[in-house]
């Protein structure tokens, strides 16, 4: 039989918090409960400054619903949110200064690669283009934030956990000459989160800040698709020099491509570029070229939009292949035809002085 909400709830009402002196389930710590079959996901959610002293309570909790019969893996996050404000104050006071973007200390600049919709290549092109700048001397970051599908520690050959001596500092991973940082590192690849807006503002708000970075040239930001949270939180809380958004050149794509574009604007984050992902497809054995999703679409749009197309990057085996395996086709094959619109973009970002 498997477990019910009800049951990890009790077992948890066992578990003290040790700020109120409630239990955890009723001082409203326990959110997004997410059962499935045997697996059981939550977040234990605390106040920001609070998160190191809660480490024992999650390791607790995990372990009291681990032990809960038909359970076979618990996972269990600590997130922090910020302290609830104050009631306010209504005798007239000097005006707050407004909380803008801010710069992230030690990081030059900030590139976001966004699509409008899921899987034309985001990734993939935020990968390699993170490589291809630390092939021309970049000191180069690549921030994963997208927390529904994280695939970089997978595309970057990353695996573990990163480690956080302080409980303080999170330290990212390097391979390949890039430092990379993502949820997946934290939670898991295989595991499918269920954030929430605040939660994932949060986390992305942590990744930004709490990560040691190190001294950057350029920060690359890897998003989830479509137009949402972290996007509006990445542009409002961070200076972000541009956005790269990546399409295929089918219609319904460049539609959502669209929107994107549409978003930043709003946003008032410049449009750094549009790239052309799985533009012809090169068959491996013959090297016969053809026009699977039909050809061109991007660069007409970006005409029409009045952004520069930065690159079309062929539809080829070989880049998913290298992508799939950890060592992207710009760090496999440098030279090969595959990782020549990789490099073009990273020049021309250089050459625009954004990364
Ligand atoms: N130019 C390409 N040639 C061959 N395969 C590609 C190419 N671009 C991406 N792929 C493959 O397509 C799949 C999806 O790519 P990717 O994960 O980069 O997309 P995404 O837009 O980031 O998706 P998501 O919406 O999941 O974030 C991957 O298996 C990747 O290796």
């Amino acid at each position: 039989m498997s477990v019910t909400p009800e049951a990890v709830k009790t077992a948890l009402m066992a578990l003290k918090d040790p700020a109120s002196g409630q239990d955890i389930v009723s001082a409203g710590l326990v959110r997004a409960l997410n059962i499935e079959g045997g697996e059981v996901r939550f977040v234990i959610e605390v106040p920001g400054a609070s998160a190191p002293a809660y480490e024992p309570v999650r390791a607790q909790a995990e372990a009291a619903v681990a032990a809960l019969q038909g359970v076979t893996k618990a996972l269990v996050i600590l997130t922090a949110h910020s302290q609830p404000s104050a009631p306010p104050d209504l005798k007239p006071k000097a005006k707050a200064a407004p909380q803008g973007p801010a710069k992230i200390p030690g990081v030059d600049h900030i590139i976001a690669i966004a699509s409008g919709k899921g899987g034309v290549g985001k990734s993939t092109v935020a990968a390699n283009l993170a490589c291809a700048l630390a092939a021309q001397g970049r000191r180069v970051g690549l921030l994963d934030a997208d927390v529904y599908g994280p695939s970089q520690p997978k595309m970057l050959g990353m695996s573990g956990k990163p480690g956080s001596p302080d409980g303080k500092t999170i330290i990212p991973m390097k391979n390949h000459g890039v430092t990379m940082m993502s949820m997946g590192l934290m939670v898991g690849e295989d595991q499918a989160v269920v954030w929430r807006g605040p939660m994932l503002m949060g986390a992305l708000q942590q990744m930004l800040g709490q990560v040691a970075w190190g001294e950057l040239d350029v920060l690359i930001v890897d998003l989830p698709p479509g137009t949402g949270d972290v996007q509006m939180t990445l542009s409002q809380k961070a200076e972000v020099d541009g956005a790269i958004v990546v399409s295929t050149p089918q219609d319904v794509a460049l539609l959502d491509a669209r929107k994107g574009i549409d978003m930043f604007r709003k946003l008032k984050t410049p449009i750094l570029g549009m790239v052309e992902n799985m533009s012809t497809h090169v068959c491996s054995n013959c090297g016969h070229e053809e026009h699977l999703f039909g050809h061109g679409g991007v660069a007409a749009e970006a005409a029409k939009l009045g952004v520069p197309l930065l690159a079309e990057v062929p539809l080829h085996l070989d880049i998913r292949v290298a992508a799939d395996g950890g060592t992207p086709i710009v760090v496999s094959a440098p030279d090969s035809a595959q990782a020549a619109a990789f490099h073009s973009i990273a020049k021309q970002l250089v050459a625009k002085g954004v990364a």
